[in-house]
């Protein structure tokens, strides 16, 4: 199985301070299941920030889907950012866009035409068991009503990589197991989960997932998951 994301020594510091993450150095398997715990303040956020490309590291290397991607050339990031589905931990949903719009947004980024796209929006709003409120604004949803959306936002475009920040942070343990289900499906289509959860419940649930735990800005490896020989990447070391 190919690795899908490779961090290599790499450390993020926020102002002049101690490094908040340090030395981490760690792959990721294409279609797998990880789920990333550490206590509140550990840099769970932080570490999912540099995943999709929302942080720069202060050092190390980044590879993504077999490429550099700190050095890589700014004009192409948004297309490397949008192989890359994210669950916000405060959802990020637009105010003034109905459910069936804001799961649209993707789509429309990409530039697919208003006919391919409501099939797609519909279907994904059946699978979030929200098709009654399409036409409603987040305010008008609960809280788990808008974490579906958000959830199904990430996902419409089909990305290889998802990555969601406490997604089951604001619902009942029913909506939680019903959101890890969701994930699940989509692992089993082939997709790379990334979940940042203090919900051990949670966890328990998918015995099968590996585990990153980060502790005082370093990752430990639990379940001896995160390290893998490095693939040589094509063009590097004159190969
Ligand atoms: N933009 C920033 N500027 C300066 N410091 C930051 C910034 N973002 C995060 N930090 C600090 O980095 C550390 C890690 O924060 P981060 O949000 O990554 O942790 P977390 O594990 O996700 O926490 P939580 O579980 O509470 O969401 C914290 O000490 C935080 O204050």
């Amino acid at each position: 199985m190919a690795n899908i994301v490779q961090f290599e020594n790499v450390g993020l510091r926020y102002g002049a301070g101690e490094e908040t993450l340090a030395d981490l150095s760690f792959t990721l398997r294409a279609g797998s299941f990880y789920f990333l715990t550490g206590a509140s303040g550990a840099g769970k956020t932080s570490l999912l920030r540099l995943l999709y490309l929302a942080q720069r590291p202060s050092r190390g290397i980044i590879r993504l889907f077999g490429e550099d991607a700190v050095i890589m050339p700014r004009e192409r990031l948004p297309g490397f950012r949008r192989r890359i589905g994210v669950v916000f931990q405060d959802f990020r949903l637009v105010p003034h866009l109905s459910a069936a719009d804001n799961i649209a947004l993707p789509l429309r980024v990409a530039g697919m035409s208003e006919a391919s796209i409501a099939q797609p929006v519909r279907e994904m709003l059946a699978w979030i068991g929200l098709s009654e409120r399409a036409q409603s604004r987040p305010a008008t949803l609960s809280g788990g009503e808008q974490q579906r959306v958000a959830i199904a936002r990430a996902v419409i475009a089909r990305p290889e990589i998802l990555v969601a920040d406490e997604p089951t942070g604001n619902v009942d343990p029913a909506m939680a197991e019903r959101l890890l289900h969701l994930f699940d499906s989509l692992h089993k289509l082939g997709t790379t989960v990334v979940v940042a959860t203090h919900d051990l419940h949670l966890m328990n649930r998918l015995p099968s997932a590996q585990m990153m735990r980060l502790e005082g800005g370093r990752l430990l490896d639990p379940t001896g998951a995160l390290r893998h020989p490095p693939v040589r990447i094509e063009g590097e070391d004159g190969g």
